[in-house]
């Protein structure tokens, strides 16, 4: 391609000093001074890390200067304390996160005297003259938006290549007129740089890409911050890169406002958490909390999964009536006058007076279990005038003894029983147990659903709580309020974990600074700080506070959430400034969805705007072409169409075998692909996922583990799905990861849980799709 020089190699050069400008704009780099160009940059690094050095150095010491200065002082220079402490705690740990590829960049603009470097970060040096632009600010954006037909003041973009702090390569891309192509002008950005960043191997974490981010993906991660934007993308168009790079932005464009409510990430599992845990403070950003459906209810973990169909009964919106009428008939008008006795005198609780008093109470708006208090003080006060009267009319005007007379009555056995009939305090999770397990309470709330799904929601007391069931729990918890008793219970035991963890702060803080020796223990230090607590971020406070509301949500895989999981999420964001990222197409189950409108729930009916990736980066084309047709076969073409951004020979393999073979062709095939990845990438390097129908794991698992060279492969790194060179997974835990080669085992068994499953497990690979069968496989397939 004109324009574009690149190269790679190994070494640091040591060459002289070159001025930064010394690589005028308007001066190509001849491949034959590509070395010599390497070498200047390392000049440019070496200033840029000497400076990185310098600042952790000085934020490092201030940090120890204010914890030298202990837990004394009053309580304003406490907290002004802690605010430095955690000013510089976060600015460490943002400097010692950005140490990898700190520089990638560079900008030769036409008419400036000096290119400019786009970085992690922005950082001057110590006469504030700028050194490295954050590539989140407006100057680094024609780094990612020039093209050459629309190259603004851009003459040449330069990528930089490095290895920890050694410069490895430069590739240019000229971008003034005078050499212009159409070839340029179509294609990708700085392809050298995003090539390589596709050959890597996988290693079984997500690495940012920062560097080399595609134009259709800065658009979407640099929209403006208001009204819900969905991302639609097929497999592998960086969707979720871009969720990520897109909450990084935010938090620095709109820091102030961000930064107090915090950013909330919801994704489809813990696994998935962990493989882009490294993403966000590789970019400089840790506070954003991440979580998924199944924990979004802080003390609530939902360890069971429903079948489908039962799930898509609890998830339908319909069942906030449900739920909002099982509250209600919480609120009962006894039939008839009741006698009360109180300290052997007959009271009367009247109906009338019962809905006197339960008006009053609905009138505040407060959730059930708060507005109980005004219920229950207003038939207090009934009953206490008819005890008062009962009792001969004394004390009626002297306030000591109304106030014995109004204990007697509160305290009385029938009157708390008789008040909690009629307005039942009761926790989310003990009414949707009794809803589940009694037909005649779902009966009477549900009328809208029918018999079969009835049937569908039942189960027995004390069953393990479901991902679908916690936004229903969410719902009944807001409906609800808090419960005084379970409240209580709560509170004591994270005023437990609130010891053990301020001890532990202490301990910390006595090893830190040498105390100890017998002087101060732990739990002395411990009370002391006990009066401030041990300083929680916004991200802590956030992610265990049901009710916290955040500022911006970002939502992967959204195609999965029922319109019960929209409401949850939306009443955490009445800002209803939303990212959300997905694909219609690789939707699981059943139910296959043809627009997002159908998908978004209440989201739907917010400010919408609509962006759609359309490059993979991850799937050789051969395997992204053979997954469409698969899925047209099937009738459920993708909506919208991918286009990869390579193709790899050898990229599709399928191996036959007789039923009774299946086991030992697996094998031979998975033995195979280490050798292969061994050749490709590096002895040991690169990783494999097996994907067989859900339900299948173990067994295939087994007949692996079975092979002391296959068994070690399983069992590296921790032998999770995330660290082992070989992991067994089904369609579903495979979601949003990707590996080196997928070996996939029965194509026609993954389709029984739906097309949308075997187009996820057919586009994880970025190397190899090696298909393994003894069923026919399903149309589309080659032959
Ligand atoms: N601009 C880019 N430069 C380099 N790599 C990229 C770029 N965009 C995406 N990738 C890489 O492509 C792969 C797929 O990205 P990502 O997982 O974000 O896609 P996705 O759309 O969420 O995929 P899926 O829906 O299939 O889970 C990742 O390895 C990612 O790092």
């Amino acid at each position: 391609m004109d324009g574009r020089v690149s190269t790679a190699h190994g070494q640091n050069d040591e060459g002289a000093r070159v001025p930064r400008e010394a690589i005028t704009p308007e001066q190509a780099v001849p491949a034959s001074t590509v070395e010599a160009a390497i070498a200047q940059e390392q000049q440019y690094l070496d200033v840029v890390y000497a400076r990185l050095d310098e600042l952790r150095a000085a934020y490092g010491q201030r940090l120890a200067q204010v914890r030298r200065g202990g837990p004394s002082g009053s309580p304003q220079n406490r907290s002004e304390r802690d605010a430095f402490a955690a000013h510089y705690e976060d600015t460490v740990a943002r400097l010692d996160h950005v140490e990898n590829r700190l520089v990638f960049g560079r900008l030769d603009l036409r008419g400036a005297s000096e290119p400019r470097y786009v970085g992690r970060i922005g950082m001057s040096d110590a006469e504030h003259d700028q050194l490295l632009v954050d590539w989140r600010a407006p100057s680094a954006q024609p780094f990612y938006q020039a093209t050459a037909a629309h190259p603004g003041d851009v003459v040449r973009r330069r990528h930089l290549m490095t290895r920890a702090r050694t410069v490895v390569g430069v590739e240019d891309e000229l971008l003034d007129h005078a050499h212009l192509d159409a070839e340029v002008a179509d294609g990708l950005t700085g392809e050298g740089a995003l090539f390589a960043a596709m050959s890597a191997a996988r290693e079984g974490r997500m690495s940012d890409i920062v560097a080399t981010i595609q134009a259709e993906q800065d658009a979407v991660i640099r929209s403006p911050l208001d009204g819900v934007l969905v991302v639609q993308g097929g497999p592998g168009t960086g969707k979720t890169a871009v969720a990520l790079h897109r909450a990084a932005y935010l938090l620095y464009a709109h820091r102030q406002r961000l930064e107090r409510s915090g950013v909330l990430l919801v994704g489809p599992s813990r696994v998935f958490l962990r493989y882009i845990e490294q993403v966000l403070p590789s970019l400089g950003e840790t506070d954003v909390v991440a979580t998924t459906m199944a924990e979004l209810l802080p003390g609530t973990t939902a360890t069971a999964a429903d079948r489908e169909e039962v799930a898509e009964v609890k998830g339908r919106a319909d069942m906030a009536k449900v739920l909002s009428r099982a509250v209600r008939a919480l609120q009962r008008v006894p039939a008839g006058v009741q006698e009360l006795d109180v300290e052997g005198v007959r009271l009367h609780l009247r109906p009338e007076d019962v809905r006197t008093a339960m008006a009053r109470a609905r009138r505040t708006g407060l959730p059930h279990n708060q507005a109980r208090e005004t219920f229950a003080l207003a038939m207090l006060d009934v009953l206490v005038r008819e005890y008062a009267v009962a009792r001969g009319g004394e004390g009626d005007d002297d306030p000591e003894d109304r106030a014995w007379l109004r204990e007697d009555v509160r305290t009385a056995r029938d009157v708390r029983r008789a008040v909690n009939l009629c307005w039942m305090p009761t926790t989310p999770h003990g009414l949707l147990e009794r809803l589940y397990a009694r037909p005649d309470l779902l009966a009477a709330h549900a009328r809208g659903l029918s018999t079969r799904d009835r049937e569908l929601l039942h189960r027995e007391k004390g069953s393990p709580w479901t991902v679908a069931d916690v936004p229903l729990l969410d719902e009944l918890a807001e409906l609800l309020g808090p419960h005084e008793q379970a409240e209580a219970a709560r509170a004591a035991a994270e005023a437990r974990l609130q010891a053990a963890e301020e001890v532990r702060y202490a301990q910390e803080a006595i090893t830190s600074q040498g105390l100890g020796m017998g002087m101060v223990t732990a739990e002395m230090l411990a009370e002391r700080f006990a009066a401030t607590g041990p300083r929680l971020t916004t991200a802590e406070r956030a992610a265990a506070d049901r009710t916290w509301t955040y500022g911006h949500v970002v939502v992967d895989e959204a195609q999965e959430l029922s319109p019960m999981a929209w409401r949850a999420l939306l009443r955490r964001c009445p800002s209803r400034s939303m990212t959300v990222v997905g694909d219609l197409a690789q939707r699981s189950g059943h139910r296959p969805a043809r627009s997002w409108a159908e998908v978004l729930g209440a989201a739907g009916s917010e400010h919408v705007r609509e962006a759609v990736l359309t490059v993979s980066y991850r799937t050789p084309a051969t395997v992204m072409d053979t997954a469409t047709e698969v899925m047209t076969a099937l009738g459920a073409e993708p909506s919208y169409p991918v286009r990869a951004a390579r193709d790899l020979p050898d990229a599709l393999a399928v191996t036959r075998a007789g039923q009774e073979d299946l086991p030992d062709a697996t094998v031979a095939v998975v033995r195979g692909e280490l050798s292969f990845l061994d050749a490709e990438v590096g002895a040991g390097a690169g990783r494999v996922a097996v994907i067989v129908p859900s339900g299948a794991e173990r067994t295939a698992r087994e007949a692996l583990l079975a092979h002391d060279d296959l068994r070690d492969a399983l069992t590296s790194g921790h032998g999770d799905l995330l660290g082992a060179r070989v992991a067994v997974v089904d369609a579903v835990q495979a979601k949003g990861l990707e590996y080196d080669v997928v070996v996939l085992l029965e194509p026609a068994a993954i389709l029984a849980s739906g097309a949308g499953d075997l187009y996820v497990a057919m586009t994880r690979p970025t190397r190899r799709l090696h298909v393994v069968h003894a069923e026919d496989l399903p149309e589309g397939f080659p032959a």
